[in-house]
């Protein structure tokens, strides 16, 4: 690679993902033969209907699940010569369903920072820090899981990715219970760390006009393949909506 050449900061080759049966056979396919690059600071919209794939591709990204075949490279670092816990400090999750088992919200801010070994002072000045930013009110600190609603949960999940500060955020439907104004505060935040910080964002969202609006690529997932990959604005929002909405209809009517 000449100096001109900005590296990938994330690469995919030929990955395939099969669903794992007791038997010698390999399984159904749930991802085909996906390859694309990932530059610092991109952020990056996925789109497919349920079952394409989705959240299996940022499982295999966060390294929850393996590829069956096919490899994938942080900076230019093979995944499996990478040690877990250095990976998940690169490259963060935030599922749909986020659990704080057992825990406060605080101790949960806290946690992945304990876990890394910080200093006490260091850890209490991050988590204000982005409860600050994130507008969580200071009475949700002490509340556990059960004492928060499903949006309220999300935006602490959210809160304890960003606090671990990784280069890379990993989120499944990240806005899907929260209130607009919330939501787009949250965009603006995503924005300005990929902005100044150079954070990637790769995002699963269903809201294909927020995904064209604060995305700057957007991949579109169709049964376990990669039927498109482009910069959002040259993405026509509407044939995208009509070819959803199709295998939606069509997935709907094999099901009956
Ligand atoms: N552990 C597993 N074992 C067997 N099949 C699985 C497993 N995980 C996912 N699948 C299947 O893989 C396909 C893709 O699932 P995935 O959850 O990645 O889709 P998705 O695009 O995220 O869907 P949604 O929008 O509903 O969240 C589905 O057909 C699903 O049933």
């Amino acid at each position: 690679m000449d100096n001109l050449t900005p590296q990938a900061q994330l690469r995919l080759e030929q990955v395939n993902l099969f669903t794992k049966l007791k038997s010698n056979h390999q399984g159904y396919p749930i991802l085909q033969n996906i390859s694309f690059q990932v530059f610092p600071g991109e952020r990056i919209a996925i789109a497919g209907v349920t079952g394409a794939g989705k959240t299996s591709l940022l499982r295999l990204i966060n390294r929850l699940t393996e590829p069956s075949s096919g490899k994938i490279y942080l900076d230019n670092q093979e995944y499996r010569q990478i040690p877990a816990i250095q990976l998940r400090q690169a490259v963060t999750l935030v599922l749909q369903e986020s659990k704080l088992l057992g825990m406060t919200v605080q101790q949960a801010l806290e946690y992945p920072l304990v876990l890394r070994g910080m200093p006490k002072q260091t850890i209490q000045q991050r988590v204000s820090h982005w409860v600050e930013q994130l507008h969580i009110p200071n009475d949700w600190l002490a509340k556990n899981e059960l004492q928060l609603s499903s949006g309220q949960r999300q935006l602490v999940a959210i809160a304890r990715a960003l606090i671990i500060q990784p280069k890379i955020l990993l989120l499944d439907e990240p806005t899907s219970a929260l209130d607009v104004g919330t939501a787009s505060h949250l965009m603006q935040i995503f924005i300005q760390l990929a902005e100044t910080q150079q954070t990637t964002i790769l995002m699963v969202n269903h809201q294909l006009d927020l995904a064209q609006m604060f995305c700057t690529r957007l991949l579109h997932l169709h049964q376990g393949q990669l039927l498109a990959d482009k910069p959002a604005s040259e993405v026509d929002l509407v044939s995208l909506q009509a070819s959803l909405t199709q295998a939606e209809t069509q997935a709907a009517e094999e099901w009956i």
